[in-house]
């Protein structure tokens, strides 16, 4: 491992101490903003921002559409934190330092993690610019042996084996599918599994078929490992995939995605995204129901 990876465990402290000193919000809730989806943070009031070059212990945003800027603010009244840009393992980031910022959340009060990514879609009904509430992952770089808690375990954080099933939590997802029905957006609205895989290439069509079988509805390059993180430390977490593409399944087939491609369709939907996450935040507040 490169030794600007490395991470002490006091480092997470350092960074959370840091952040406390620069701002007096202190945020419940934090957001993490996928491809394309950082203006999630357009509607905070009374904003601190902070380019992650100006934090000491983060890493770098490297991906084109991750402006690379924690903002601090409210959100209807909520105080939020959220990452514009999100960190893979594909950048040459290790796991832990691609999940860095979740422990620094943890350490400064946050209760509920809210992931969001760009994904291309596996399951045959969904469309473009449909928006997926993440019911379950399958990490296939965890399955493989790479995990964010691999190493010693820090008590301090979460247990050596923590469970994972049942790690989208269940009542967020109920709250966030009537609300999508309130919104009157439920035609585009879909409930499925997330699929991380390394990257940064996208899937050939032997690996496209392999992840549909598998029953897969949806795959992306990130998530996985937070989640997984946040989930060690106890965090109530919430995950939506912005459906950026259909993955090429069959070789007659000439269409092939692209990465401006998926953060055109960010665009698209963004409103609807802003408006489903504010709302789910103002419901998380109104029943005092972050933890
Ligand atoms: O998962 P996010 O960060 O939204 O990004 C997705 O978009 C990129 C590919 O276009 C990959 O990084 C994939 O993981
Ligand atoms: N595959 C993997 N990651 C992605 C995709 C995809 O089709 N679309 C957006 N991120």
């Amino acid at each position: 491992m490169h030794s600007k990876d490395q991470i002490c465990p006091d480092d997470y402290q350092k960074t959370a101490s840091w952040l406390q000193s620069q701002t007096h919000h202190r945020p419940k809730v934090a957001i993490i903003c996928g491809s394309g989806l950082g203006m999630l943070a357009d509607d905070f009031k009374c904003q601190d921002s902070f380019p992650y070059s100006d934090i000491p212990g983060f890493p770098q945003s490297t991906v084109q559409g991750h402006a690379g800027r924690l903002v601090f603010g409210e959100l209807k009244g909520k105080t939020c934190v959220c990452m514009q840009g999100r960190f893979h393992m594909y950048e040459g980031h290790s796991l832990s330092k691609t999940t860095f910022p979740v422990r620094v959340f943890k350490l400064l009060g946050v209760e509920t993690l809210i992931v969001t990514n760009a994904a291309g879609s596996l399951a045959d009904s969904y469309q473009v610019g449909d928006i997926m509430i993440i019911k379950d992952h399958i990490n296939f770089p965890g399955l493989a042996g790479l995990n964010p808690l691999n190493g010693p375990n820090d008590d301090k954080f979460g247990p050596r084996f923590p469970p994972m099933s049942g790690v989208y939590d269940r009542d967020l997802r109920k709250m966030a599918l009537e609300l999508c029905k309130r919104m009157g957006v439920s035609q585009f609205v879909q409930e499925g599994v997330y699929c991380m895989v390394g990257g940064p290439n996208f899937e050939t069509v032997a690996e496209a078929r392999l992840l549909h079988r598998l029953g897969v509805d949806a795959v992306g390059m990130s998530t996985a490992p937070e989640v997984v993180v946040a989930s060690h430390c106890g965090l109530r977490v919430f995950g939506l995939s912005l459906i950026t593409n259909k993955v090429v399944k069959s070789y007659d087939d000439t269409e092939s995605v692209n990465h401006d491609a998926v953060l055109e369709v960010g665009k698209l939907r963004s409103q609807t995204l802003q408006s489903l996450v504010t709302e789910l935040v103002h419901w998380m507040d109104i029943n005092n129901n972050t933890a």
